[in-house]
């Protein structure tokens, strides 16, 4: 038999790829575009630094070279383009006017948003949960999207409907879970394994956000939160604890004004390495 090219018009073989095709609510990318790989970043609930690792993540992947794209799925909450200074942008479109063209950071990552559409980035998007997987899907399968590495995918907030939705619809490749130590963190890794399982993705592992503040006199690490419990809730998983970030009002300062390209991230460097290994 020939080597699998995931077009099963063209084949008569009953393998696994035919029988999964079966049931896939998986959405087209347009045929100009190409997309490697698709990392999925969740959190148990808003608020957490699901958009800041997102961010960093592919901050990093394009630091090491790599052709990276972020798509905002947060449709609600949408704050990448202001993390990465293109809030102000609006997407051209392709001269056929079929396709969006993604807002370009100014070191080369694309950027498709809610935020970039809106008349004014104020606007609230009070759109109902299928309004908003069908927005999701439209940035994948209408915006040209050319030959990027790494898309990492800000994920709606928490593990319901419209999270669920936007990950049948994207050949996700691996999930990152956020948490902060003020959450419940075993529920919510638990949680997210089971949606994990449930579509046969594989979990990277977890960052802990607003892990510890470090002391600007001596360096000690302040637990704000208390004691983490993220390493236990990742041995109890099987996971691994990617990264753990520090409360660092230099962070907020930088995403808020547009440079998250620019932050200095000594602490992320593990997590970088283990999503570019896939
Ligand atoms: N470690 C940190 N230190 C300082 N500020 C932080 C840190 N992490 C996040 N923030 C700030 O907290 C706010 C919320 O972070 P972020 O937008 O990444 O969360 P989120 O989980 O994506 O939220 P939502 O789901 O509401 O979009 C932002 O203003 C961000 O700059």
């Amino acid at each position: 038999m020939s080597e699998c090219n995931h077009d099963c018009g063209s084949c008569s073989a009953n393998c696994g790829s035919r029988t999964a095709d079966k049931t896939s609510f998986l959405e087209a990318l347009a045929p100009e575009s190409r997309v490697k790989k698709v990392i999925g970043i969740v959190s148990g609930k808003g608020g957490v630094g699901k958009s800041l690792v997102t961010s960093l993540m592919a901050v990093s992947a394009n630091r090491r070279g790599k052709h990276t794209a972020v798509l905002d799925a947060d449709i609600t909450g949408p704050s990448i383009p202001m993390a990465f200074g293109v809030a102000d942008e609006k997407p051209a479109v392709t001269p056929d006017g079929r396709l969006m063209i993604p807002a370009r950071s100014l070191e080369g990552i694309d950027i498709m948003s809610a935020n970039l559409l809106l008349d004014n980035a104020t606007d609230p998007v009070i759109w109902r949960g299928p309004v908003i997987a069908g927005a999701v899907k439209q940035f994948w399968s209408e915006t040209l999207w050319q030959d990027v590495d790494y898309m990492f995918v800000d994920m709606p907030p928490g593990t319901g409907d419209v999270p669920l939705t936007v990950f049948q619809s994207l050949p996700v490749d691996g999930i990152i879970i956020v948490t902060s130590p003020q959450e419940l963190v075993s529920m919510i890794v638990g949680k997210a394994v089971n949606m994990a399982k449930k579509m046969d993705i594989p979990i990277l592992g977890i960052v802990e956000n607003m892990s510890y503040l470090e002391c600007p006199d001596c360096g000690r690490h302040i637990n704000v939160f208390g004691e983490s419990h993220v390493e236990q809730a990742a041995r109890e998983y099987g996971l691994k604890v990617l990264a753990q970030i520090p409360i660092d009002p230099k962070l907020a300062q930088m995403v808020d004004g547009g440079r998250v390209e620019y932050i200095d991230m000594p602490w992320f460097e593990k997590a970088a390495e283990a999503v570019l290994a896939l």
